[in-house]
């Protein structure tokens, strides 16, 4: 009998082409998506080197972190020039290596980790790499998936295969069922809470429990993207039924008796009985609250109805962390969350640019209007994210509560774009960083759902989104 095995085991060793006597593994990649900021120089490099891309069919490239997300974006002055740069770039590297890509002009286009799992490019049981550390969503496929530097980028272009050391397995369980008014960004938050920035250092985690397995794919993708805010290497997610039904008929999945044969594959990824963990945390479903960020890293999250810390209630060296981060942000140690008031609304990103996020924020606005004087904006995870959103009805409602209605792109997840706080703004923000500068200059974060960045929409200022409902 073979020893029981997790599902990142089984999912590694179907993969490792070569394995060195110290353990470096070389890992066989079966989809590698490319974004325009971490490819020119990997291109640039095999070209001095005459090389072609080893496997041009098995990877996707599509520009999403500098496009600009207004309608007159086609007009190439709306970029600045490092921006034009490396989206001509990518123009130029797809049509000349002759990989697949969707330009800004595709209604296909997007934010990579979206449009991957979209077009069925992403599938369970797969290794997917990409040079951007929120490939970990792709693991909410049961897939495999790191995010790579440049030079690795490189190295997969010319050969198709990564090489790595394997990781440690980490198990996160989240038990029961969510209260009302609580989601999957605020299961992912509260991990991290739990766990800190470096509770998952070396590890894959591997999601599981009843909340997990009842989160639609939509969530568990969410779960899964902020895996690496905690620390680790990547997060996984076993394929079930919703799996299937997600994958099926997409674009690039498999078809006829190729699809019947990969879901009777797909079936045999879970972690089996007995399987060692060397790590585990379990949360209860019912104990997670909505929760919003106070501070400059994702592990400053608290429940909606607590105050801003007390720098002096944290050990050792969090002390002078926290207080810089209260200094940061502009906030008093007691002061209640729900009287931080903002100004800046942004619902979008790879966390939280997908059609269930704006069901669930549109939710809460129908019949609504923001706050007078509130910037707050719609940004699609993809063009088709848009499109379904508009026959929905809910870009009307976004609109009619005063939201700008965007195109697709990473738009304020980060300031690459022409979409930035400036300096001592304070935004309600469903992506997943809150670093300092991480909006634009000086511009102040706080980490949330879709639902409770609407509610926060509508008041002004944080708040519990439970009593909106
Ligand atoms: C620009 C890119 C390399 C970066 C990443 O890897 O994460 C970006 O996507 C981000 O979210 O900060
Ligand atoms: S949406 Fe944000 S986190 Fe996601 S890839 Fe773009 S910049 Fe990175």
């Amino acid at each position: 009998m073979t020893a029981p095995k997790t599902l990142y085991d089984k999912i590694w060793d179907a993969h490792v082409a070569h394995e060195a006597e110290d353990g470096t593994c070389l890992l066989y990649i079966d989809r590698h998506l490319v974004h325009e900021v971490t490819s020119p120089q990997a291109f640039e490099g095999l070209r001095m080197a005459h090389r072609p891309v080893h496997a041009p069919d098995k990877t996707i490239a599509v520009p999403d972190h500098n496009v600009p997300t207004t309608l007159d974006r086609a007009n190439a002055a709306t970029m600045t020039e490092d921006s034009r740069i490396q989206v001509e770039a990518l123009d130029k590297n797809a049509k000349d290596f002759g990989i697949n890509y969707y330009p800004v002009s595709d209604v296909r286009q997007g934010i990579v980790h979206i449009v991957g799992p979209e077009q069925g490019w992403t599938l369970p049981g797969m290794t997917v790499v990409c040079g951007d550390s929120h490939t970990a969503t792709h693991g909410a496929f049961g897939a495999l998936a790191h995010g790579i530097g440049t030079s690795e980028v490189e190295h997969v272009l010319a050969t198709q295969t990564l090489i790595q050391r394997k990781g440690k397995n980490m198990k996160v369980e989240i038990t029961g069922k969510l209260r009302p008014g609580v989601t999957a960004k605020d299961i992912t938050l509260s991990v991290i809470g739990a766990t800190g920035t470096a509770g998952g250092t070396g590890y894959v985690i591997e999601y599981c429990g009843e909340a997990i397995r009842d989160l639609s794919m939509e969530g568990r993708m969410t779960v899964c993207n902020m895996a690496i805010e905690g620390g680790a290497r990547a997060g996984l997610i076993a394929p079930d039924e919703k799996t299937f039904a997600y994958c099926m008929g997409r674009p690039h999945a498999p078809k006829g008796a190729q699809w019947e044969a990969a879901v009777a594959y797909w079936k045999t990824l879970f972690t089996d009985e007995g399987a060692h963990f060397d790590k585990v945390l379990t949360l209860k479903g019912e104990d997670i609250a909505p929760v919003v960020t106070w501070g400059t890293s994702p592990e400053d999250v608290l429940p909606i109805t607590e105050v801003v810390p007390a720098p002096g209630s944290f050990k050792g060296g969090k002390v002078e962390a926290a207080q810089r981060a209260l200094d940061y942000m502009g906030l008093e140690a007691g002061q209640k969350l729900t009287d931080i008031k903002i100004d800046t609304v942004f619902i979008g990103s790879c966390t939280n640019g997908r059609i269930e996020d704006f069901r669930a924020a549109a939710a809460i606005l129908k019949g609504k209007k923001i706050k007078d004087g509130m910037r707050a904006m719609v940004v699609p995870g993809s063009g088709l994210v848009r499109a379904q959103a508009e026959e929905e009805g809910l870009a009307q409602i976004f609109i009619d509560a005063g939201f700008e209605w965007r195109l697709a792109g990473c738009s304020m997840c980060l300031a690459m774009n022409p979409d930035q706080l400036a300096p001592g703004e304070r935004c309600a923000a469903t992506s997943n960083r809150n670093f300092e500068g991480r909006q634009g200059r000086g511009g102040r974060t706080h980490l949330m759902s879709p639902a409770m960045a609407a509610a926060a929409a509508i008041t002004g200022h944080l708040t519990d989104v439970r009593e909106m409902m």
